[in-house]
């Protein structure tokens, strides 16, 4: 059955064809975004939902998308979406996070102008007739300072935007390195000297804890008199009602908003002022913009659901369209393996670590790590996927080592995955053969080969002759059909494994008659 898609928001249409072309089944419904109801309704019959900010992808949408594997944002900003728990249900998130860059840093430039020479204003009294020349006396930007603060994708673009203009530019970004800052031609600076010294400042960071308020009643009252703020990033960067004071005492000269706490913005404590210009959110709203990102999102949802690949999701390791392919064979070997574990253990976890050998050394071991630790909580949480795997694994202080040994050992590749508790560590090793099938091949240290179907008995014994003899029987006295029997030891007469495919779901009173044979030591059915 093909994928379908709904697009909930106002996507260029250059997204339809795509899907379209790739084989996808698409809704284009754009006012679904804003209706929350209709689209809880409607989410559950979708494996993919493509956004801008209308649509607010909340925990009660995300609860009813029980088809749902992707959610792509035509766009950068994600705050629209409840990450925690589309990656608590297996649901890559992703984003856009270039396509529109230059577009807002255009936008957060031409607000800087609207500021400094007052157009919206002047174009407003021109219209009506007045002719105020004296009115509208600007400010020349040449040679005045410019404060960015985040200074990544936009915040770059507008800065080398600004040194061309001929302005002095600095930067306050905890995340910006030296020579990042040197080859931008920006001086890095804290965000007291930047509010100190900037004639305009430009907000381009993401909202978070830390960046909600950082233009705070406190910093405004830090910044030189007369500074002109622009804000093309969130609302909530800046305290607005802390700033429409500032405006009104005049020491703040200017404020140009694309962006607001509440939004759609009908009402806003800064609406009115003056000196004030406002943009409804249209940073990105460009025809290039809109088609890069558009397309970009289609290209990257199409490759997500039809081939794997994953490409700047917020959630889950990048996996390219040509390794996908190559991937999914050591994807199920990891998740057998971590489950193997998981099911044989009985403490808490403190750490794991999973080796990579051989070929499977060189390839892109992120989602293999994903999957081996999915496989090992799964028995202790049901709903554990691969995208929430490494989350959970952190929460639950579980430390997870990858290591790599590109040489060759006697087989072309090998994973070995160790769990290590308060009492013992517990390897269990695999590979892939030519013919694309996971096989385990040593458990704890015992050499092995068997293929893993979905109810396996696992016993460790004492190697004593006739234990194979009185366990095939018993299990045939009670109509339990052998699929496949692999054996191992480690040296004669010392410990044994026996991994059995059975054909059928082991009873509690098997088990125990199992465990009463003669030299047996441990029992257990595996599921997977
Ligand atoms: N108005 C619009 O239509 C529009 C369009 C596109 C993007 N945006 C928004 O613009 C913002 C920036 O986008 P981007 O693509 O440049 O993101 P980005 O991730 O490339 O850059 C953000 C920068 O902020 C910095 N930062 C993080 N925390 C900080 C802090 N506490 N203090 C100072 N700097 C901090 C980071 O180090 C990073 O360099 C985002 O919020 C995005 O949603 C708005
Ligand atoms: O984060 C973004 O990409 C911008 O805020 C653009 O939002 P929009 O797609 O709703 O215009």
């Amino acid at each position: 059955m093909a994928p379908r898609v709904l697009i909930s928001d106002k996507l260029s249409d250059a997204a339809v064809q795509i899907f379209r072309d790739r084989g996808i089944e698409v809704d284009f419904e754009p006012e679904l975004g804003p209706d929350k109801e209709k689209l809880a309704e409607r989410i559950g019959d979708y494996d993919g939902l493509a956004i801008r900010s209308a649509t607010k992808v909340t925990e009660k949408i995300i609860a009813r998308a029980d088809r749902l594997k992707v959610i792509g944002r035509a766009g950068i900003g994600v705050d629209n979406v409840d990450i925690p728990e589309a990656t608590k249900k297996g649901i890559i998130v992703m984003n856009t996070p270039f396509g529109n860059s230059i577009t807002t840093a255009e936008h957060a430039i031409a607000l800087m102008f609207a500021l400094a020479r007052q157009i919206p204003q002047a174009d407003a009294s021109t219209q009506a007739g007045k002719w105020e020349k004296n009115r509208f006396v600007g400010t020349e930007i040449t040679g005045k300072t410019l404060g960015v603060v985040g200074c990544g994708n936009i915040g770059s673009i507008a800065a080398s935007r600004a040194i061309g203009l001929r302005m002095k530019v600095i930067a306050f970004d905890p995340f910006l390195s030296d020579e990042r800052a040197l080859e931008l031609g920006v001086e890095k600076v804290d965000l007291d000297a930047l509010l100190a010294r900037a004639d305009f400042i430009t907000l381009h960071t993401p909202l978070t804890d830390k960046t909600r308020n950082i233009l705070s009643r406190e910093a405004l009252a830090k910044t030189k008199k007369g500074v002109r703020i622009i804000n093309c990033a969130r609302g909530g960067l800046v305290d607005e009602t802390a700033l429409r004071e500032a405006l009104d005492s005049g020491h703040v000269g200017g404020a140009a908003f694309d962006v607001f706490v509440e939004e759609p913005a009908k009402e806003n404590v800064l609406f009115g002022h003056p000196n004030v210009v406002c943009t409804p959110h249209l940073g990105a709203s460009t025809k290039e913009a809109q088609e890069n990102v558009a397309l970009q999102v289609a290209e990257q949802m199409a490759d997500y659901l039809l081939n794997g690949a994953v490409t700047n999701a917020l959630n889950m390791p990048s996996i390219t369209a040509e390794e996908a392919p190559r991937l999914t064979p050591f994807v199920k070997l990891a998740e057998q393996l971590g489950s193997f574990a998981g099911q044989l253990t009985e403490t808490s976890i403190r750490g794991l670590r999973i080796e990579y050998e051989g070929d499977v050394a060189e390839m892109n071991v992120k989602p293999l790590t994903s999957a081996a630790v999915t496989g090992l909580l799964r028995p202790m949480l049901q709903d554990v996927n691969m995208i929430s795997a490494p989350v959970m694994a952190r929460e639950r202080g579980i430390h997870v080592e990858e290591v790599r040994r590109e040489q060759q050992g006697a087989y072309e590749n090998y994973i070995r995955l160790t769990v290590i508790t308060e009492r013992q560590e517990r390897s269990v090793a695999g590979t892939v053969f030519s013919d694309g099938r996971p096989r385990i091949i040593q458990v704890k240290g015992i050499n092995m080969e068997a293929e893993l179907g979905p109810h396996m008995l696992y016993v460790t014994n004492e190697d004593k002759p006739g234990f194979i003899g009185r366990l095939g029987t018993l299990l045939g006295q009670t109509d339990v059909n052998i699929a496949t029997f692999a054996l191992g030891r480690l040296e004669r007469g010392g410990d044994a494994i026996a991994l059995i495919e059975v054909d059928t779901e082991l009873s509690e009173g098997m088990l125990k008659e199992i465990e009463a044979l003669p030299n047996v030591r441990q029992v257990k059915a595996l599921e997977f």
